[in-house]
């Protein structure tokens, strides 16, 4: 069974300052897939084909226009969003990290209620910083003081601490250095390799890169109608 799976679906771009009839066009339209257990799904397409919002749409941020999207065999609207987001989380290309340390930022996501039968684990984040070559002293780093290739890798570990089920990648080693994105894509394939029911969606505007670490790739193509 798939684990996600998308039943033509379509999304439209809303260009207000356009006369009515031209106002809203299809960015896809009629789009099917399935994301299947262990897989690294590349979405592959052009600047502006819409691979973002197929992936905020799939992690319920945007609203589609047309069909459905299932998880676990379930639409998202019968889903408990928090419980959702917990199992499928959108990593976005610029993080958002909130005042404070990045410790408080790692911790920051242990109050929300989904997650508070969890308890932050030192241990793991430190596994994980060393997987990324920081030293501990990281953590009491001003988060929105970090680089952008920082705030990603924060986010990541924001992420794998918890876990999850499914991970969207977008873009998310855009602002890394080479040596680092191989170790983020390393420690992507070790979380992937220890559950075999979990599955991952990647963009990335370096093809060398979904040629490296995807094993099935979805492309998007303009629509035209
Ligand atoms: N919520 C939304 N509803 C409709 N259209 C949107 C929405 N959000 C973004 N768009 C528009 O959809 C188009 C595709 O944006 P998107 O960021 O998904 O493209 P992309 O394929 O990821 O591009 P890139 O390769 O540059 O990252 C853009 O023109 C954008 O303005």
């Amino acid at each position: 069974m798939a684990i996600i799976e998308g039943i033509k679906i379509g999304c439209q771009k809303i260009q207000p300052s356009l006369s009515s009839e031209e106002a809203a066009r299809w960015l896809w339209r009629d789009l099917s897939f399935n994301l299947e257990p262990g897989i690294q799904l590349g979405l592959v397409g052009a600047t502006g084909t819409g691979k973002s919002l197929l992936l905020r749409a799939i992690a319920c941020l945007d609203p589609l226009d047309e069909g459905e999207i299932r998880y676990l065999d379930r639409p998202l609207s019968a889903w408990n969003l928090p419980l959702y987001r917990s199992q499928v989380i959108y990593l976005h290309q610029r993080p958002i990290m909130f005042e404070g340390s990045v410790e408080a930022n790692l911790k920051a996501v242990y109050q929300l209620a989904i997650n508070s039968h969890r308890r932050y684990d030192p241990h793991q984040v430190r596994d994980l910083l060393e997987t990324f070559d920081r030293h501990p002293d990281f953590l009491y780093q001003p988060a929105t003081n970090l680089s952008g290739g920082e705030s990603q890798l924060v986010a990541i570990i924001r992420a794998l601490q918890l876990e999850p089920m499914v991970l969207l990648l977008d873009e998310c080693t855009a602002s890394l250095d080479p040596e680092t994105t191989h170790k983020v894509e390393e420690a992507i394939a070790f979380w992937l390799s220890a559950n075999p029911q979990r599955a991952c969606i990647w963009t990335s505007h370096d093809p060398q890169q979904i040629q490296r670490v995807t094993n099935q790739q979805l492309i998007l193509s303009p629509y035209v109608g």
